[in-house]
């Protein structure tokens, strides 16, 4: 299975590169990013976002035509989000959406492959920076390419930096838990709290060392399933927003190194937004 799980893995380097080198041709045409709209009217959609899922898939398929696959934009489209335990590709073409539409320079190709419903290896290319991030999930084969893992020991939250977003749910009642999160967290002090505008990069941002900890409430499971095992293979620890094990169709993640997880937890004012993989309501 290792040489058969690799074959795959060097496939959604590939592809993820090359979904990338798309994004930033797209970068210079602005019909390229022209905006439509999903759950709200910030919540963005390009016909690049939709042309990287197809691109992506369609190769997938071309080599591996038992696989099956959970989309952003599939599932936007309709088809359903359901992980089984066969071999499947969750991808998210674009994660920063609203950083490609603005040119805010952080983009993310997040692919993670699943198998038996775990999570086997990620694979998060931030394409305008040219950073490739990868793992599998056992440990002595985690790699990264053209970036060294240098997870944080820092155990004082006080000396921090978080990380998190605001998300494109504009209901006050969410905004008012965010705040409040927020509120809390900075009141901690920790050193500061940034956003890169994707889920994918801020979970590699905690790879890197450079954030302690990462959490939002609101994410999709393509947004953190690349990035959940790339977080766990450099050291990391996954939890739900009130503590206990992640479930990454919940929509609620924590990614932290094991010094800073519980003290972030504490502060978060949680909420619980319709799981993934809920059935469609009628
Ligand atoms: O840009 P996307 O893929 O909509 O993702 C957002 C969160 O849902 C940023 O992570
Ligand atoms: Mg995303
Ligand atoms: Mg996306």
């Amino acid at each position: 299975m290792d040489d058969v799980l690799q074959n795959i893995m060097d496939h959604a380097v590939a592809v993820a590169r090359e979904a990338g080198q798309v994004v930033r041709e797209a970068l210079c045409d602005e019909k390229q990013r022209d905006v439509m709209t999903k759950s709200s009217t910030v919540d963005l959609v390009t016909q690049t976002d939709q042309r990287v899922e197809h691109l992506i898939i369609q190769s997938v398929k071309k080599k591996f035509p038992t696989h099956r696959f959970i989309g952003e934009e599939s599932v936007a489209a309709g088809e359903a989000c359901v992980l089984t335990d066969d071999p499947t590709w969750i991808i998210d073409p674009i994660d920063g959406t609203t950083n490609f539409v603005h040119s805010f320079p952080f983009v993310a190709v997040s692919i993670g492959f699943s198998v038996d419903k775990k999570i086997q290896f990620g694979v998060v290319y931030s394409c305008l920076e040219d950073k490739m991030f990868t793992a599998r999930r056992v440990k002595e084969h985690s790699v990264t390419e053209n970036h060294l893992m240098l997870f944080s020991s820092i155990s004082d939250v006080r000396r921090s930096i978080i990380a998190t977003e605001f998300g494109s749910n504009r209901e006050t009642e969410t905004v008012e838990k965010i705040f409040s999160s927020l509120r809390n967290i900075l009141n901690i002090p920790v050193h500061g709290v940034r956003g890169a505008g994707t889920a994918a990069v801020n979970m590699c941002l905690v790879a890197s060392g450079c954030v302690e900890a990462y959490y939002e409430v609101g994410v999709h499971v393509w947004d953190v399933a690349a990035g959940s095992v790339i977080v766990e293979e450099a050291g990391g620890v996954l939890m739900d927003v009130e503590g206990g094990p992640v479930d990454l169709m919940s929509r609620r993640i924590v990614a932290a190194n094991n010094g800073t997880v519980a003290h972030i937890v504490k502060e978060i004012d949680a909420f619980s937004p319709t799981r993934d993989d809920a059935p469609p309501t009628q």
